[in-house]
């Protein structure tokens, strides 16, 4: 059973024409290249090879033009010749000239950071760059600081990982060897210093693996951001910019967010490259409910795989036995109720250790590397359990991990939003 339906049709993409196409959580569309080339957000498909396209809005997109073979119903469907792939392939000759020269000159290539509003096509973006300099033989590393999504692990964490081979299409990117900094909420606004710190301990150990590989430093990065681009939001991005010394900075869709980032980030440095791009008239907007159900499927990719490959094993253990600590020094006092003139002054990297587990349920935990709890905010994180239960009574609480046996490390981090698993 395949959930796919409906016939089988043939259709023929134009050159420089775009196929795009929107398929529900629960069903599935299978497409074939019968002939030609295609490519979904750079990577391309082989002749005969069967995509599987299902909880997906993509766009199949192809530069010479060929015909295409598709079983079953999208939700949605249609072909656009107006798409800016002209303008990212030229993007993507530029940061390879660079790329080149850093070889060369034995110095650090493009550094590329895609900015942008929510729902421009940023992460779209960034695979069709990853995927076009990995077709050039290099081996970029792709950095997610969008914490709202989780693209390489799950939601709450800022992220890296090195990208050697095409992007798989249902997969997304490589998950083999990531370094993962957990914040243990979607959003920088509940703790902006925290979130401000594991960006520089990111930053810190990419700039190491670069210096160690002459190869990976004149590969470059490529950077997704939030799309949080006002106030507080924007002035992390440009505490992004320069922590991860980013060298060239593409603006997504405003006008208005690239003269203004282009004039304080040529203020601060004058050699920052800042380009403005198009939004692709394809990219699908998602309300604040879609974007909440993403990140339940991502928490369910990530134990489940994409197609239910994987086998998560369900644990009890006694609580006691675990040290989970939670980051910040918890809910601040209101202003209202402090003496006059005074300001509510929290700590927020303090960590202090979860003793009632009830306010673990459903959450997320983070196992950490770490040798000993004052380095949990500092060492990144090797993997994560989703809590389905707490028994007070008995002390004990269950949870699913990726498989089964002992955990990587004894020290987790606790998160604070909900996954609520089936
Ligand atoms: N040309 C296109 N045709 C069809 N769908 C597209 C196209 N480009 C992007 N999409 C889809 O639109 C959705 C939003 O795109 P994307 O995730 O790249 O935007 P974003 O700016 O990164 O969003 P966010 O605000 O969540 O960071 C995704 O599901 C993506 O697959």
């Amino acid at each position: 059973m395949d959930g796919s339906g409906g016939g089988t049709q043939q259709l023929r993409l134009e050159p420089q024409h775009e196929l795009r196409m929107e398929v529900d959580w629960g069903k599935t569309v299978h497409v074939q290249l019968v002939e030609g080339e295609a490519e979904v957000f750079g990577t391309s498909l082989d002749l005969g090879e069967r995509l599987t396209i299902g909880g997906q809005k993509l766009a199949l997109f192809s530069w010479q033009g060929c015909t295409l073979q598709l079983q079953g119903e999208p939700d949605l469907m249609y072909t656009s010749d107006e798409t800016p792939m002209g303008q990212y392939a030229s993007i993507h000759d530029v940061l390879d000239a660079r790329r080149q020269e850093a070889l060369k000159g034995k110095a650090e290539g493009p550094r590329t950071f895609v900015v942008g509003p929510t729902d421009v096509g940023k992460s779209s973006l960034c695979k069709i760059l990853l995927n076009y300099a990995v077709r050039g033989g290099w081996a970029p590393t792709f950095v997610d600081l969008d914490i709202g999504q989780g693209s390489i692990t799950v939601p709450g964490c800022v992220a890296a990982t090195p990208v050697e081979a095409p992007i798989d299409v249902e997969d997304g990117v490589p998950t083999d060897t990531p370094l993962v900094y957990y914040s243990g909420t979607p959003t920088p606004s509940d703790n902006p210093a925290l979130y401000k710190h594991l960006v520089e301990r990111l930053a810190n150990v990419l700039d190491a693996r670069a210096q160690s590989d002459p190869q990976v430093r004149a590969s470059g990065m490529v950077l997704n951001s939030m799309g949080w681009v006002v106030e507080l939001g924007y002035e992390l991005l440009k505490h992004a910019v320069e922590t991860l010394k980013c060298n060239v900075v593409l603006v997504v869709g405003d006008e208005r967010l690239y003269s203004q980032l282009a004039a304080d980030l040529r203020r601060s440095s004058p050699n920052k490259q800042v380009l403005k791009l198009p939004r692709s008239g394809g990219v699908v907007v998602r309300s604040r409910e879609l974007r909440a159900a993403a990140r339940k499927v991502r928490v369910e990719e990530y134990f489940y795989g994409y197609r239910k490959e994987l086998s998560p094993a369900s644990q009890t253990t006694r609580f006691d036995e675990l040290q989970v600590f939670r980051v910040g020094s918890g809910p601040r006092a209101p202003s209202s109720a402090l003496p006059i003139g005074a300001t509510s002054v929290s700590d927020p990297l303090k960590l202090s250790r979860v003793t009632n587990p009830q306010e673990l349920l459903y959450t997320l935990l983070a196992v950490s590397h770490a040798p000993q709890p004052e380095l949990l905010l500092s060492v990144n994180v090797a993997g994560f359990i989703y809590v389905q239960d707490v028994d007070l009574a008995k002390g004990t609480i269950t949870y699913l991990a990726p498989c089964a046996g002992a955990l990587p490390g004894q020290l987790l981090l606790a998160g604070a939003f909900k996954a609520y698993l089936d």
